[in-house]
């Protein structure tokens, strides 16, 4: 379980920035949500804040009921950015295996957890090759197998399928709702793509724009079972991501958007 409470952000500095109001909501075990919210809105802050990388102005987060005071065992943070999230002077497995290593995982272990995590994402043939030597959306598999391999409570990404071709990131999606239903790790994602949200996630949560609060907390009651065409063809989806398109306006504008999806 992860518990967000009361949690306030502000940057110091000239003035400061309050980046994060009061932000209030809870994540259960096995959940998958996605956050939402205008840009600039405090997303990043957010998840930097949940994986113990910035420390609150007011509030909590707590991972399994423990405070987190710095990065929590057990957690693990996919970025946008895997170009700089991977070592290029490291193999894929060398850069798989290292957070295992640092969590002090037998040898034999950490062998076999890279080999699955690295079969689960597809790239058990790439083992011995550098990140450099390979596409965007195979790198940003490398992160993700590296998170998994770890075998994480809860696993935080920001904008992960960002940087990479649209056919990539569809696959990329597909590959984390196999891998979520597989492990049922508890997954929170942030992204500024409303129709990723819906598609992937069993909430989706929609911050406001500063001062910033959860404006909508919004079950995605769609079919557990999610595929590419069908669940983006159908009414409901549609529906949904309608709503969510003009609660995100309304926390643009201040203006009200659209009712409540009732079904
Ligand atoms: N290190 C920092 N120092 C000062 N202000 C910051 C810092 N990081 C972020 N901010 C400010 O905090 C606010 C929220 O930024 P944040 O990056 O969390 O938003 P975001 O919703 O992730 O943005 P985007 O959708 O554009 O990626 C912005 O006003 C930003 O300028």
């Amino acid at each position: 379980m992860l518990e967000i409470t009361g949690l306030g952000k502000v940057y110091e500095g000239r003035g400061g920035v309050e980046a994060l109001r009061k932000i209030d909501f809870r994540v259960a075990d096995g959940d998958l949500v996605c956050v939402v919210g205008p840009s600039g809105c405090g997303k990043t802050t957010l998840l930097k804040c949940l994986a113990g990388l910035l420390t609150p102005t007011t509030g909590e987060v707590r991972v399994a009921g423990r405070r987190v005071t710095g990065p929590p065992p057990g957690m693990a943070v996919v970025f946008q950015e895997y170009g700089r999230s991977l070592f290029p002077w490291m193999t894929v497995r060398k850069n798989v295996e290292l957070p295992l290593r640092e969590k002090k995982v037998p040898a034999p272990r950490r062998r076999e957890l890279v080999e699955e995590a690295l079969s689960a994402v597809g790239l058990a043939g790439a083992a011995a090759a550098h990140p450099w030597q390979l596409s965007g959306g195979m790198q940003q598999r490398v992160a993700i197998a590296r998170a998994i391999a770890y075998e994480p409570q809860v696993l935080l990404m920001d904008e992960p399928f960002a940087a990479v071709d649209a056919q990539t990131r569809a696959e990329l999606e597909d590959l984390l709702l196999t891998l979520w239903q597989r492990l049922g790790v508890t997954t929170l994602l942030v992204t500024h793509d409303i129709d990723e949200a819906v598609y992937l996630g069993r909430r989706v949560i929609v911050l406001s724009s500063a001062p910033t609060v959860v404006q909508e907390d919004l079950p995605i009651d769609l079919p557990a079972a999610r595929d590419q065409i069908t669940t983006r063809s159908a009414p409901r989806f549609a529906e949904l991501r309608a709503h969510v398109y003009a609660q995100i306006k309304q926390a643009k504008t201040g203006v009200p958007g659209g009712e409540a999806p009732a079904r």
